[in-house]
């Protein structure tokens, strides 16, 4: 039987409405869930661009092989990871993730701090600008969330975003997904992305319509829930609302108010998904953009009387290990993250 859909919230923060109550709304919304729906109006990020992103990512993944693997992911987390190379969720899965991925690291001055294959490279600037794009969303994001939760001041999180103060580990992500074939010899333990909650501050997320595949983990943990690509009351907007999500340093660094939701995208089998419309017979295309704070940042008490008075929650504590309170800076907390999920990198060459 196929579970419910994901109730997410979703906001509008491209107008000039009431910041304060958008503000509120979209902390309240990370609190509860988690995960919510930014809507796409097109003035934060126009749909043109989205397209023409989607179009890039079909691009990098055409590419011949020698030049993707010339980009092999380095542990830097930046190039390409090839299919089953990365294993979300390493406690429960036997093979790696059914996908493959293309991390682009920070751009210095419009260009790539790392190789990227010949194929895409006339597509630089155009990656570069929709990276920027990302960036600045979320850094109206950030400041946002520093209204909401009355942090003082309220551009705390903004400022440790800002690019000018240092490196950071933020990561524009393509991916791949391609559909089983009847010959997967491993139909049963394929999962396209295994369980697991993202490591930065909070990432965007691009989806295609009609591509189905993407699940949240209900906060006692015991269920999973399908998130539409285009919930109701957005199929009309110019492109499907960009999915935000509080990822784990966000959530350590908040006592564990802001919730890092765990998720996974799976192959949901032919009538299996419940979001009508969506199916995963075609090729799976997503963008993910994790925003992480400055490397060196400390991730000491955040100046917020919310925040101070938030009891951690040892259920969501237990359902996400990785929140707890433990790590120093935003540098040292994603190193222990991506050590548990790129097996092979780390085996191979320590
Ligand atoms: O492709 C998706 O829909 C989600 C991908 C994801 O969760 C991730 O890369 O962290
Ligand atoms: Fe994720």
């Amino acid at each position: 039987m196929a579970n419910k859909i994901a109730k997410i919230p979703v906001i509008d923060i491209s107008g000039e409405g009431d910041q304060e109550q958008i503000a509120r709304d979209l902390v309240e919304a990370a609190i509860e869930h988690g995960f919510i729906y930014i809507k796409n109006t097109g003035k934060d990020i126009p749909a043109e661009a989205v397209d023409g992103a989607f179009n890039l990512g079909r691009t990098i993944f055409k590419a011949p092989l020698s030049e993707k693997q010339a980009c092999t992911i380095q542990k830097n987390n930046r190039g390409w990871s090839a299919m089953q190379y990365e294993t979300l969720d390493p406690s429960t899965q036997r093979v790696g993730d059914f996908k493959e991925a293309f991390n682009f690291g920070e751009f210095i001055h419009g260009k790539a701090d790392q190789p990227i294959p010949a194929t895409i490279a006339p597509y630089e600037s155009q990656i570069n600008d929709f990276g920027e794009l990302c960036y600045k969303l979320c850094l109206k994001i950030n400041t946002l969330l520093g209204i909401g939760l009355q942090v003082s001041p309220p551009d705390f999180f903004t400022n440790a975003h800002l690019r000018e103060k240092g490196a950071s580990g933020t990561i524009l992500r393509f991916l791949r997904y391609p559909p089983h074939t009847e010959t997967d010899a491993d139909r049963e333990a394929d999962v396209r992305a295994g369980a697991h909650s993202d490591y930065g501050s909070m990432t965007l997320l691009f989806r295609l319509k009609g591509q189905a595949g993407l699940e949240i983990l209900s906060q006692d943990g015991k269920t999973w829930a399908p998130v539409p690509v285009v919930p109701p009351g957005t199929e009309n907007d110019p492109s499907p609302p960009i999915l935000l999500n509080i990822g784990d340093l966000l959530s350590y660094w908040t006592n564990g108010l802001l919730r890092s939701t765990v998720h996974r995208v799976v192959f949901p089998g032919p009538g299996k998904t419940s979001v009508e419309g969506e199916t995963d017979s075609e090729p799976r295309y997503s963008i993910a953009f994790f925003c992480h704070p400055v490397a060196t940042t400390p991730l000491e008490p955040v100046p917020s009387e919310r925040v101070r008075i938030h009891k951690g929650d040892a259920q969501a504590k237990q359902e996400n290990p990785y929140a707890e309170k433990k790590v120093l800076t935003a540098d040292e907390h994603l190193q222990m993250r991506l050590k548990a999920s790129y097996l092979q990198l780390y085996k191979d060459k320590e």
